[in-house]
């Protein structure tokens, strides 16, 4: 069984046992009617935010975004697109930046000052760690470089996810629920996706089972989930998020709106297929909900303290 065999079946397993969160298998064919045949293709990188120079560096720049793609909504200004952008510009400046003696030496006052962020950055002595982590492991194992990490799964987005999670903890997400292990694993699985979109599926982007990955739990799709009428909420979750009030990590609430939200794309890929006869990825599923998200004005999501989404 692979890391995302595990994703799949440990989510499953909490939609069928949940109590707050419900899938809505009519919504999801509402969903898949409208899409007749085929899903809105969005672009990795629509945004235009991303550093992309062909080569190892990207990939560094990949995985050091990645190591710290987690929790932004603490700061209403703050968001995905300025830890991209910022450290794109950071990278351009400075080619050495992400070399991983360096990533072992940053402050928390040196990180802002990276992603030029006026002021402290939510959970910003955790993203100063794992940098450090990060640093330290790619120098232990990997000769310093991310791509050697790439280079060594054989172009398997499955061996990548499974060997990202083994040598760095920061990356292992996992919870129990109601005593069963679940796995989601969404900042190990961007990055594969986030390899596979810049470099268009070639080189160190070349991951023969990308259709392996599921969409990436996050506080965003599960949002859209909801508004599209695919996930249905207990009267007390939908006061909790309308009133912002947090939600704590590891609660039921939260894994089961994560894990709720991969089952409910795998189902929807599921019928999509059988409908249309045409086969989609959950990696575009996940771009489509979440580009739709992240411009959309009053989209109210839940609001945990995660270092993992
Ligand atoms: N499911 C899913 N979640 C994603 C992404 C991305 C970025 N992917 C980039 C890669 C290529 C494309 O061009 C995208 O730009 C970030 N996030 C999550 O969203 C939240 C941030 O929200 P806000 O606070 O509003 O910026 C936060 O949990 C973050 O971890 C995704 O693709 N899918």
């Amino acid at each position: 069984m692979t890391v995302m065999d595990e994703v799949r079946k440990s989510s499953a397993w909490v939609a069928t046992h949940s109590s707050h969160v419900v899938v809505d298998s009519s919504g999801i064919e509402k969903v898949v009617e409208k899409m007749t045949g085929s899903i809105p293709k969005v672009e990795w990188d629509y945004e235009g935010i991303h550093y992309f120079d062909n080569g190892p560096l990207t990939v560094q720049y990949l995985f050091v975004l990645d190591a710290l793609n987690f929790c932004f909504w603490p700061d209403k200004e703050l968001s995905y697109d300025h830890l991209a952008s910022g450290l794109k510009e950071a990278l351009q400046n400075d080619k050495s930046a992400f070399d991983a003696d360096r990533l072992q030496k940053y402050t928390g006052p040196q990180l802002r000052e990276l992603l030029k962020w006026p002021r402290p950055l939510p959970l910003e002595d955790e993203r100063v760690r794992l940098l450090h982590e990060v640093g330290l492991e790619l120098e232990r194992n990997f000769g310093g470089k991310a791509s050697n990490l790439v280079e060594s799964c054989g172009k398997s987005a499955a061996k990548l996810v499974a060997l990202v999670a083994r040598h760095f903890p920061g990356f292992r997400d996992h919870s129990v629920y109601k005593g069963h292990q679940v796995f989601l694993y969404k900042r190990a699985q961007i990055f594969a996706a986030d390899l596979w979109g810049a470099f268009k599926g070639k080189g160190y982007g070349e991951l023969y089972d990308i259709d392996s990955i599921t969409m990436f739990a996050d506080y965003i799709v599960p949002a859209v989930l909801q508004e599209l009428g695919v996930l249905k909420y207990s009267s007390n979750l939908s006061s909790a998020i309308e009133t912002n009030s947090e939600i704590a990590s590891g609660s039921e609430e939260e894994v089961e709106l994560r894990a709720c939200s991969i089952y409910a794309v795998e189902k929807m890929r599921e019928l999509f297929r059988a409908k249309s006869g045409n086969q989609v990825l959950s990696v575009e599923l996940d771009l489509w909900l979440w580009s739709v998200g992240v411009q959309s004005q009053y989209l109210q999501h839940h609001r945990t303290l995660s270092i993992y989404y």
